[in-house]
């Protein structure tokens, strides 16, 4: 399989364990989002959850989020990360499993994993889900690089220093995986280095499959609202109605209570 950078992520058998299960009655759709750092999988994964109705999970932010947490594995994350590594999956897996029971969702893009053979031999062993397919963002080196040294989101790998671990990384221990998914047929190669919405255009083509299953999702939340709005119109109908029967009888009251007081004053 040629790339750029070397020229310069089913079905669900159900866990069991203390953190929970997965309904078993559910498949879960999971879609792994490949590709260099700054090749755009966050921008596009964005896309494809307002398009598709995915729920997008991003391993990078997920590890982010716990390493400001002040949890005991926080200052191992935010070293590692700055050295452009590649945190050990339990670790990993585990924030993924939680974030994936925590959405309610059964699709699912996990973005920037699996990074390496161990991510991709645990996610197997550990959650038992084979990805539907591998988005893979294609995108050239001096594209990436230019991409992550303007992105200007305040991340601290975001320097040149730490940018060339990061693409050693990619080429060492990710090329292997996106060479593993091709030999099953399961690689979806986008040209990453196209204006945002062109490579998007290629993005949903590759969705499409999902496409159907989008409508019926956004149809069934019409559906959802609008029995949401009847029951509201109902309620605000009955308590009409029963204000008004309340103002009869107090007034129905009032009248007797009136006419009674004259006729005693006759
Ligand atoms: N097709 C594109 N053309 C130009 N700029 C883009 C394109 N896609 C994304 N960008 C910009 O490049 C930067 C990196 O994009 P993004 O954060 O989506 O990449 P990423 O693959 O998720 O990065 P990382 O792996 O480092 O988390 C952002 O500033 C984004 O706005
Ligand atoms: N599966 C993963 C994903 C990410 N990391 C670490 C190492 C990366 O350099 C860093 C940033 O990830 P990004 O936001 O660029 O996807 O997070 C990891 O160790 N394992």
């Amino acid at each position: 399989m040629d790339t750029t950078l070397e020229s310069s992520a089913a079905v669900l058998d159900t866990q069991k364990d203390a953190d929970g299960s997965f309904p078993t009655d559910k498949k879960i759709t999971v879609v792994f989002v490949l590709g260099g750092p700054g090749s755009g999988k966050g921008t596009q994964c964005a896309n494809i959850v307002e398009h598709f109705g995915f729920t997008h999970l991003s391993t990078g932010d997920l590890l982010r989020a716990e390493s400001k947490s002040g949890s005991p594995n926080g200052i191992m994350i935010r070293d590692m990360m700055n050295e452009g590594k590649i945190v050990p999956s339990e670790v990993t897996i585990k924030l993924l499993r939680k974030a994936m029971l925590e959405s309610g969702n059964d699709k699912f893009l996990i973005d920037g994993f699996p990074r390496n053979e161990e991510n991709r031999a645990a996610f197997e062993n550990i959650m038992k889900i084979e990805p539907e397919f591998v988005l893979y963002f294609d995108c050239p080196v001096e594209e990436l690089e230019r991409r992550l040294l303007n992105r200007n989101q305040g991340r601290d790998d975001d320097n040149i220093g730490t940018i060339q671990k990061r693409f050693k990384v990619f080429i060492e221990s990710t090329l292997p995986i996106l060479e593993y998914y091709n030999s099953k047929g399961k690689l979806r190669k986008i040209d990453a280095g196209k204006p945002v919405d062109e490579v998007f255009e290629d993005v949903k083509a590759v969705l499409s499959p999902f496409a159907v299953e989008a409508n019926t999702c956004r149809k069934s939340n019409v559906s959802m609202v609008l029995g949401l709005e009847y029951l509201i119109y109902l309620v605000k109908r009955l308590f009409r109605a029963a204000r008004m029967l309340l103002t009869h009888l107090f007034h129905g009251t009032a009248l007797e209570e009136g006419w009674h007081a004259a006729s005693i004053q006759k």
